[in-house]
C-alpha cells in the first residue's frame, strides 16, 4: 500500500500517466477532436456561483443520498468506461470492489475486459449498473440485458449519445488497440467479430462502426422497455426536448456529452442541466436525473445536486486512481471528494443532500432563466 497523499483528484493523472502505456493513457485522456467540450466540461464549474447562508446552526454533513431506492454513502457513481484492465491487472474485478467499499454505484461498461458473471461473482451484493450499447444484432441486445438480470444488475443505462464514435486524434494517430493479452470480454463473450484489431486507423472505431447501430431510435427504447424488469436510464440526454421524450417514455435520464469524447463544441453538461430540469419538471417524482462530466472538486458535486440532478458519475478520476494505485487509488479518489463535500457544505449552510437547491446558486450565473 502506497503512502502517497493527493490533495485533490486532478493529482491522480500524473501518477497513472508513469504506469500507463502511451496507448492506453491517450485513450483514457483524450476527447473529440480539438477537446474543446472535454475543456469546458471542467471549466464551466468556475462560472457557476455559489451563495452561501451563513449561522446555519450545523455540527456535521451527512453525504448519504438514495439512487433509485437504493440508499449511497455518496452521491457519485462510477460511470461507464471501458477496458479497466489496461489500468490495472484485476481491471473491472478492483473496480467493482472499490465501488462495494465505498457504498456506491459501479456502472460495468459492454466493453469491460472482464465478463459481467465475474464482476457479479466478486461482489454480488454491490450496487452494479450495466451499460448497454445496441448492437447491430438486436438478439445480441437482447440476450446481454437478459444476462445483467439474472446476474443481479440494478439497471440499465443505455447509450444514446454514440451512434458513431467520435474521433479521438490521439487514437488515430496511436492506431489504438487492446493489448493482446485483454480482450472486450462481454461482447466476445456473444459474438467473436467484437473483437479490437489494429487497422488502419484507431481500431476500436472500425470495431464501433462494424457492430454497434448507428441507427437504433426511440423505437429501440421502447422496445427495451418492453421487455426488461429494470430501469432503464438513457445515457446521453443533452436537451430538454429529448429529456421530456425520455420521461415520456417512462426512462431516467443521464446528462451527458460522453466526457467530450464524441460531439466536440457542445455544451458543457453543467450548461445543459437547467434546460433539462425545466423540461422535465411534470415528472420529478418519477424520473431521476444524472449528470456526469468534467466533476473534479466537491463544489462541482454540489452544483449538479443544487439543480436538482440525483446523483453525478465520474469517468476519468476513476480510471487515472486505479491506474495510480489500483483498489487504494480509488478510495483515496473517494475520500477527497467527501472530504471537499463536507467542507463545502459546511461552508454552505447545508447539512444533507436533500438541503441543497437553488438557493445555493446565484440566479445570474446559471444558464437558464426559468427554472
Ligand atoms: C476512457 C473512457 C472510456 C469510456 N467508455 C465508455 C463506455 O464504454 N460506455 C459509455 O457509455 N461511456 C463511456 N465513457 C464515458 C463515461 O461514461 C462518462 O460519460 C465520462 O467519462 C464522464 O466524464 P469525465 O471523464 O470528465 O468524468 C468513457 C469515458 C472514458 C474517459
Ligand atoms: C470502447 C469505446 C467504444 C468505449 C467508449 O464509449 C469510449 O471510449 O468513449
Amino acid at each position: 500500500m502506497s503512502d502517497k497523499k493527493y490533495v485533490n483528484v486532478f493529482e491522480f493523472e500524473d501518477e497513472a500517466k508513469k504506469n500507463l502505456t502511451n496507448n492506453a493513457y491517450t485513450y483514457y485522456r483524450s476527447g473529440a477532436n480539438a477537446e474543446h467540450t472535454l475543456r469546458d466540461n471542467i471549466d464551466a464549474y468556475s462560472r457557476i456561483k455559489l451563495n452561501p447562508y451563513v449561522c446555519a446552526g450545523l455540527k456535521d454533513i451527512d453525504l448519504t443520498t438514495t439512487v433509485l431506492g437504493q440508499k449511497l454513502s455518496i452521491p457519485i457513481g462510477i460511470a461507464p468506461s471501458a477496458m479497466h484492465r489496461m489500468a490495472t491487472p484485476r481491471g473491472e474485478l478492483t473496480t467493482v470492489t472499490a465501488a462495494k467499499k465505498v457504498g456506491t454505484i459501479y456502472t460495468l461498461s459492454s466493453l469491460a475486459t472482464t465478463n459481467m458473471e465475474d464482476v457479479a461473482k466478486e461482489q454480488p451484493d454491490a450496487l452494479r449498473w450495466f451499460q448497454l450499447y445496441i448492437a447491430k444484432d438486436r438478439k445480441i441486445t437482447e440476450v446481454m440485458v437478459r444476462e445483467a438480470e439474472r446476474l443481479g444488475y440494478r439497471a440499465i443505462a443505455v447509450t444514446v449519445d454514440a451512434p458513431y464514435l467520435g474521433i479521438r486524434e490521439g487514437d488515430e494517430r496511436n492506431k489504438f488497440t487492446l493489448p493482446p493479452h485483454l480482450k472486450l470480454e462481454i461482447l466476445e463473450s456473444f459474438k467473436k467479430e467484437f473483437a479490437v484489431k489494429g487497422k488502419e486507423g484507431s481500431g476500436l472505431f472500425e470495431m464501433f462502426k462494424d457492430q454497434i447501430d448507428p441507427a437504433m431510435s426511440w423505437e429501440d427504447i421502447k422496445w427495451l422497455k418492453s421487455f426488461t424488469k429494470l430501469p432503464v436510464i438513457l445515457k446521453g440526454i443533452q436537451n430538454g426536448e429529448d429529456a421530456l421524450r425520455a420521461a415520456q417514455l417512462g426512462v431516467h435520464i443521464w446528462v451527458t456529452n460522453h466526457g467530450g469524447r464524441q460531439l466536440d463544441t457542445v455544451r458543457s453538461t453543467i450548461d445543459m442541466l437547467p434546460e433539462v430540469m425545466h423540461a422535465i419538471k411534470d415528472y420529478r417524482n418519477t424520473v431521476e436525473v444524472y449528470v456526469d462530466g468534467g466533476i473534479r472538486r466537491g463544489t462541482d458535486v454540489l452544483k449538479c445536486l443544487a439543480l436538482g440532478a440525483k446523483c453525478v458519475f465520474i469517468g476519468r478520476p476513476l480510471l487515472f486512481s486505479l491506474a495510480a494505485e489500483g483498489e487504494q487509488g480509488v478510495l483515496k479518489m473517494f475520500e477527497l471528494f467527501e472530504k471537499e463535500m463536507k467542507v463545502a457544505m459546511m461552508l454552505l449552510g447545508a447539512g444533507k443532500i436533500s438541503d441543497l437547491g437553488l438557493k445555493h446558486l446565484v440566479k445570474a450565473t446559471i444558464p437558464v432563466s426559468n427554472l
